[in-house]
């Protein structure tokens, strides 16, 4: 079979036993309006592992990934029927689920970087303090453990009160790391966290999705194959709004099963 063997790709061998699931998606459909953007996904996320989506542009990759905290919610025409759960039965698209304790526990990193309008260390603080009541001595510790854990700290420790927005792009997408998992999250949503990068910037954010995975499950929505290979144990190959093929990274790169992936993986189109 004529595959492409991307760097990285031998540093990321995924467990020979797949981990059992934290996420478990049975039947999901996603409609925006009459269009039905996701058709009958069923997958499962691996605990503790990095899990990318990847697939052609329109292929459904954000609408999946957006589904796992129910982003949907926010726009009345869009709609996602199907079966969620977390680990511990929770049902992440029923009507009772309470949705902001669901978003703490799914968090989620958007494509740009996204400050608040507020200084680097109410950044993080914002979130910790609508969820926990800590005294300011266990926030600053807070705030410090996320900030070191987002490799931050080194660059901000003296400057905190300093607007989030002073930073460079990749510092501020590190800082929205920094924010998502200062509220300890079980699992972190990525969507093209390096789409808005220099390759330095992209580098850095690459080693501390490495880092998280020890401490976190995450999944990743990349358009870069190359980053799909260096930084994901799995990788969902997504086509259409259905989903094609699902593996260990190594096994979609190396021995892909279906023809469809291994067209896309070889760049015969996408
Ligand atoms: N707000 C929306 N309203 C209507 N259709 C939408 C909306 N957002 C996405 N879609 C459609 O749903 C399908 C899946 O879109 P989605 O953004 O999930 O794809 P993607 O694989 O993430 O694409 P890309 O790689 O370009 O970001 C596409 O056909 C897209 O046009």
């Amino acid at each position: 079979m004529n595959t492409i063997h991307p760097q990285g790709l031998d540093e990321h061998v995924a467990p020979a036993v797949m981990p059992p699931a934290k996420i478990a998606i049975e039947h999901l459909d996603v409609y925006y309006g009459n269009f039905r953007a996701l058709k009958d996904i069923t997958l499962t996320i691996p605990t503790g592992c990095v899990t990318a989506f990847i697939g052609p542009s329109g292929c459904g990759k954000s609408t999946l990934l957006r589904s796992l905290n129910r982003m949907q919610d926010l726009y009345p025409e869009q709609r996602a029927v199907g079966t969620i759960r977390l680990d511990d039965g929770t049902d992440i698209l029923a009507k009772d689920t309470d949705v902001t304790l669901l978003r703490s526990r799914v968090g989620m990193v958007f494509q740009r970087p996204t400050p608040f309008p507020m200084s680097i260390y109410d950044n993080i603080a914002y979130g910790v303090r609508l969820r926990e009541k800590l005294s300011k001595s266990e926030l600053n510790d807070r705030v410090e453990w996320a900030l070191k854990k987002s490799a931050l700290w080194d660059d901000v420790k003296d400057k905190l009160e300093q607007p989030g927005t002073s930073l460079s792009g990749g510092q501020q997408q590190r800082l929205c790391i920094a924010r998502g998992i200062a509220v300890k999250p079980e699992v972190l949503l990525l969507d093209e966290p390096c789409s808005a990068l220099d390759p330095i910037s992209t580098a850095r954010i690459e080693d501390l999705i490495d880092e998280l995975k020890k401490d976190y499950t995450v999944v990743i929505v990349t358009h870069s194959m190359q980053q799909a290979a260096r930084i994901s144990d799995y990788t969902a190959f997504m086509y259409l709004g259905e989903l094609i093929e699902f593996g260990s990274t190594q096994k979609i790169f190396l021995q892909p099963e279906k023809k469809a992936t291994e067209d896309y993986i070889t760049g015969r189109f996408g």
